[in-house]
């Protein structure tokens, strides 16, 4: 049998070192806001554990109180991670998580059974919890996941049996004193001792796999719309082309332009034109499949390659583009703003032998030719005709 003082000391110096290394990650990793909730959490178990540890001056419902509150603060930390964000009413929702858990503990301190059930009870639910919260987000990495899992099962899985020795074995249901009830606890102290070293590491894991996701996505996105960067669409076109040309099937290069858009900006500010740039990213976005791959090309400009477009089904979606573009108004302060985009593109049948650069450039081309006859239409490379004029 392993000594339980030798185990506490363990335990001890684990979480010292858990809590200090997860609080320097914190340091290191400021994007990221879950790993300062993981640190904030530890730290406070670990509050609560050295209060266990002066229980001569101090009741012990409330080392009892700060020890779950720990748990809830480790849920909040991952419920930001699930969320990539900070998530509001931290505090609020602290104090009522404290208050509630202080009722349920003070009423519970004349019974150090019922009290050691509850605190059980609390953890096994926060366990739970937490592998919900990492489950629901769509993490490639699944081993990190199913580590995670582990890990929260195997903690909830001591205490569940912790709640049901108090419950059930009368050695522990005698156990009066904290004293008596820790001998009989050493499997806790050992499983405690995996959990925290486990856990801090995980932390750190996540955070820095949070990390590179937040550089790839500001190396592929453009900030203000989300939509693929020049780079990134240029990268995935050219992949997409190759499928084409193999495949023999017909596709489709548009570029859209919105119309006047230095005067929107001169007039209502620039925020008003990020916002329409934002709506109009959301707007052609709404009306795309998968497969089709769009990109702020720069400024007020995008471009939308469509695999399988013929002829029709392009004109088609350019037409249905610019006509309920139109329709869009904003709210200003100067009264009501409508906008209008003209569209240049390019269609071919042949897999796309001419190449990206000269797919955009014909596009480019017929999209000259729509801003020369008035704006607000659509222009095809191939067939120089308006599709409509409506608004012209
Ligand atoms: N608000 C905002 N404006 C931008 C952004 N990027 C580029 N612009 C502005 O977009 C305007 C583009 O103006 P022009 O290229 O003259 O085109 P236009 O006024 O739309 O005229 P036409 O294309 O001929 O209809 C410039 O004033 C840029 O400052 C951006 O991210 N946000």
């Amino acid at each position: 049998m392993l000594d339980i003082t030798t185990l506490m000391a363990v335990l001890a110096l684990t979480t010292v070192t858990s809590v200090f290394g997860l609080l320097v990650a914190s340091v290191l990793n400021r994007q990221v806001v879950a790993i300062r909730y993981w640190a904030l959490g530890l730290s406070v178990i670990v509050c609560g554990v050295a209060l266990q540890s002066v229980r001569a001056y101090f009741p012990l419902w409330v080392s009892a109180v700060v020890i779950t509150q720990g748990y809830f603060v480790l849920l909040w930390g991952t419920r930001c991670y699930r969320l990539s964000r900070s998530s509001r009413g931290f505090v609020p929702a602290m104090v009522i998580i404290t208050l509630l858990q202080g009722l349920v503990f003070f009423a519970l301190q004349a019974s150090l059974r019922f009290s050691i059930m509850a605190h059980s009870a609390i953890v096994v639910l926060v366990a739970v919890l937490m592998i919900v919260e990492l489950w629901r987000m769509q993490i490639p990495q699944r081993a990190l996941v199913w580590v995670w899992s582990g890990i929260w099962c195997m903690h909830a899985l001591l205490y569940l049996r912790r709640f049901l020795l108090y419950q059930f074995d009368p050695a522990y249901i005698n156990a009066s004193t904290f004293e008596a009830a820790e001998k009989v606890e050493a499997l806790n102290y050992l499983e405690g001792i995996v959990f925290l070293y486990g856990f801090s590491l995980l932390c750190v894991i996540l955070a820095t796999r949070s990390l590179q996701e937040e550089l790839k996505l500001q190396a592929t996105r453009d900030p203000l719309t989300n939509l693929l960067n020049r780079r990134a669409f240029e990268e995935a076109a050219l992949r997409q082309l190759a499928i084409s040309r193999r495949a023999g099937e017909s596709v489709a290069l548009l570029l859209l332009d919105l119309d006047k858009f230095k005067a929107i900006n001169d007039a209502h500010g620039h925020s008003v034109g990020d916002e329409v740039l934002t709506v109009f990213a959301a707007h052609l976005t709404a009306q795309l499949r998968a497969q089709d791959l769009l990109c702020r090309f720069g400024g007020e400009e995008f471009v939308l390659l469509v695999p399988g477009a013929d002829s029709a089904k392009t004109e088609a979606l350019a037409e249905r583009i610019r006509s309920r573009w139109q329709k869009h108004t904003f709210k200003t302060l100067h009264g009501e703003l409508a906008t209008t985009v003209s569209i240049g593109y390019v269609c071919v049948n042949d897999g796309a032998e001419q190449g990206l650069y000269r797919l955009i450039e014909r596009a480019d081309q017929a999209l000259y030719e729509a801003k020369q006859q008035g704006r607000n239409c659509a222009r095809s490379w191939q067939v120089e005709r308006i599709l409509t004029t409506a608004g012209v």
